[in-house]
């Protein structure tokens, strides 16, 4: 069985790294780390990384009929019994530079910039919208990739069609949204609504793009309780509520807006947050994640 210590650490990011296996296999990890307004907090949630190793394959599996994708396998001999259940071996792809992301809900950068501009990525939208109002339709609103610590940047299309070709483009949109539609619509019959998205692609030495990185999950993705839903207020994750609730309670002694790493949490606000990752995966994937891959040793 390999060791981790194996296979070179090639990339990472905040709470993921990547590790190449041989010259046609990648290693995706997933640690148990969470980060919260722009910081990796410094305690870990158990399992996190599993429940969130466990969905990517859920939403490949259910997607596989609409786009293919990088995975290989989930449990493998040339997998580490230490981050088993938590890693993947992925084929390696030739990476494209865009931050595929899909919104149907208006938020975050988007809300910003709509607020700015009127528009989303060069894309006009209707008069009068707010906070986590539902868009007309899902929209296409492509990102270019910021390194660790820096927010990825919202470009238009044509920016888009400037760096991988105009074809390309329309290809990555196309694709995007029928796989942002596709999983809003499975969410939404489990009584989630998947606000948005963020994919990447690569693309085979054919030129055949293939759908790679973690998909769908809630640090890809923002999640809300449809039964909670309600346009004109930032909604509460479904995941970090919990974590971000608590650091900005005068329990946490934490000054968000100072300079200041938050503090350790508490374990209960780590065991709830916990319990919420474990929620998320079982009702939108119908599984147990006591069917999922451990670590062994
Ligand atoms: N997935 C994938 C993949 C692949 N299948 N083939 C070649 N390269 C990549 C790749 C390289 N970087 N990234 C960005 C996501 N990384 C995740 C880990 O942490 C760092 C960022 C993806």
């Amino acid at each position: 069985m390999a060791s981790l210590a194996d296979y070179p650490q090639i990339a990472a990011g905040k709470v993921r790294q990547l590790h190449a296996v041989d010259d046609q296999h990648l290693l995706l990890v997933a640690s148990d780390r969470i980060s919260a307004y722009d910081h990796v907090l410094p305690t870990p949630i158990p399992d996190k990384g599993r429940v969130l190793t466990a969905m990517s394959v859920f939403w490949f599996e259910l997607l596989a009929d609409v786009v293919p994708n990088h995975l290989v396998a989930w449990d493998d001999e040339r997998i580490p019994d230490e981050v088993r259940g938590r890693a993947l071996l992925v084929r390696r792809l030739e990476m494209l530079p865009v931050e595929c992301v899909a919104r149907g809900y208006l938020t975050g950068s988007g809300l910003a910039d709509y607020r700015r501009t009127g528009t989303v990525c060069g894309i006009e939208l209707p008069p009068g919208l707010g906070e986590a109002d539902r868009l007309p339709e899902p929209i296409f609103t492509p990102a270019t990739k910021a390194e660790i610590g820096a927010h990825d940047e919202n470009v238009s299309f044509d920016a888009v069609a400037a760096t991988v070709g105009g074809e390309r483009a329309e290809r990555l949109r196309e694709l995007t949204l029928r796989i942002y539609s596709r999983a809003a619509e499975h969410a939404a019959g489990r009584g989630v609504l998947l606000a948005d998205t963020k994919f990447e692609f690569g693309a085979t030495p054919d030129g055949e793009l293939v759908l790679a990185d973690e998909v769908l999950t809630p640090d890809s993705s923002r999640f809300w309780p449809a039964d909670g839903y309600q346009p004109g207020r930032v909604q509460p994750s479904f995941d970090k509520q919990y974590v971000r609730d608590w650091l900005t309670s005068p329990a946490s002694g934490w000054d968000r807006a100072s300079d200041t790493p938050p503090p350790a949490l508490p374990d209960d606000v780590v065991a709830a947050t916990r319990a919420r990752y474990v929620e998320a995966y079982e009702r939108l994937s119908g599984r147990s994640l006591a069917d999922w891959p451990a670590p062994r040793g």
